[in-house]
């Protein structure tokens, strides 16, 4: 079997041969991919692989970059993510998105978390109050903010801040969740929290997490992509690429050789 091939059923997501180009420079090579649904997947490599021009792909987060251009497919349950006519707000509800920095709205909690259902028009008070309070329970911020629903998200820890933008991402039931590095700008401890959460989330929903950290890959996903100058090298479930990966390039990496 090739390093990239694992048999994964009824996948979420499924990208076949695509190419990814700033300007004439390609900076994503080939790359054939499926995402199980319900797991945790991170993606690894050295700095400037390609991991998350990657993953901005899954959700159409480069099409506002200008002079970028993809080729192949990616679909998410069998629709075709780059279709001309799709409505690609509708697709990042569906594949939301967390970052590196945490980014909540100058805005109240609450109002933060229901800004995408506010977006589709909700507008029934009591429908957003449970929405709130479900993605709030979900990101495990609920007991810790109940009483300061209508305070300014900024007055948060950083770490709440992350859970807020976690919670954001759930209250619109998306189907994937994409963190680009969510703890990189976190201490230890919310780190820590965050990293539970994620074990919590993958009950209900799809994850695919950038981290440079391998330590936090082998404790958080279930499968591990490591990516190399823009290639997949090696795809395959995180306990059996971290003991016993099928190629030298990503031993080399896991065991700190380079990148
Ligand atoms: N907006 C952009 N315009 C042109 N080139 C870009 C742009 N963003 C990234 N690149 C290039 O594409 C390649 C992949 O970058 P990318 O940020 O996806 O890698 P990465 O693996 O996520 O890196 P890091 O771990 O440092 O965040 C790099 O060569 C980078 O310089």
């Amino acid at each position: 079997m090739k390093s990239t091939e694992t048999q994964i059923t009824d996948p979420v997501i499924e990208v076949e041969k695509l190419n990814f180009y700033y300007g004439s420079t390609e900076a994503l090579h080939n790359i054939d991919l499926q995402f199980p649904r319900r797991q945790v997947t991170a993606l690894i490599g050295p700095s400037g692989c390609g991991k998350s021009t990657f993953l901005r792909c899954l959700n159409r987060m480069n099409d506002m970059i200008d002079g970028t251009r993809v080729e192949g497919s990616l679909r998410l349950n069998g629709m075709e993510i780059n279709a001309a006519n799709l409505d690609v707000i509708e697709l990042r509800r569906r594949v939301g998105m967390v970052f590196q920095k945490s980014n909540p709205f100058p805005k109240t909690i609450f109002e933060n978390v229901v800004y995408g259902m506010r977006i589709a028009g909700i507008r029934d008070r009591t429908v957003l109050a449970e929405t709130c309070e479900k993605a709030l329970r979900g990101a495990g911020l609920w007991d810790e903010v109940k009483d300061r629903l209508n305070q300014s998200a900024l007055g948060l820890s950083g770490g709440q801040m992350q859970r807020l933008c976690i919670a954001r991402a759930i209250a619109v039931n998306p189907e994937v969740i994409l963190m680009d590095e969510p703890c990189s700008a976190l201490d230890p401890k919310s780190t820590a929290r965050v990293e539970e959460l994620i074990g919590e989330l993958r009950e209900n929903y799809t994850i695919i997490i950038v981290t440079h950290n391998m330590q936090q890959a082998a404790r958080v996903s279930d499968y591990t992509a490591f990516f190399f100058e823009g290639l997949l090298v090696e795809f395959g479930l995180t306990n059996q690429l971290f003991m016993k990966p099928r190629n030298k390039q990503t031993e080399d990496y896991i065991t700190g050789r380079f990148g």
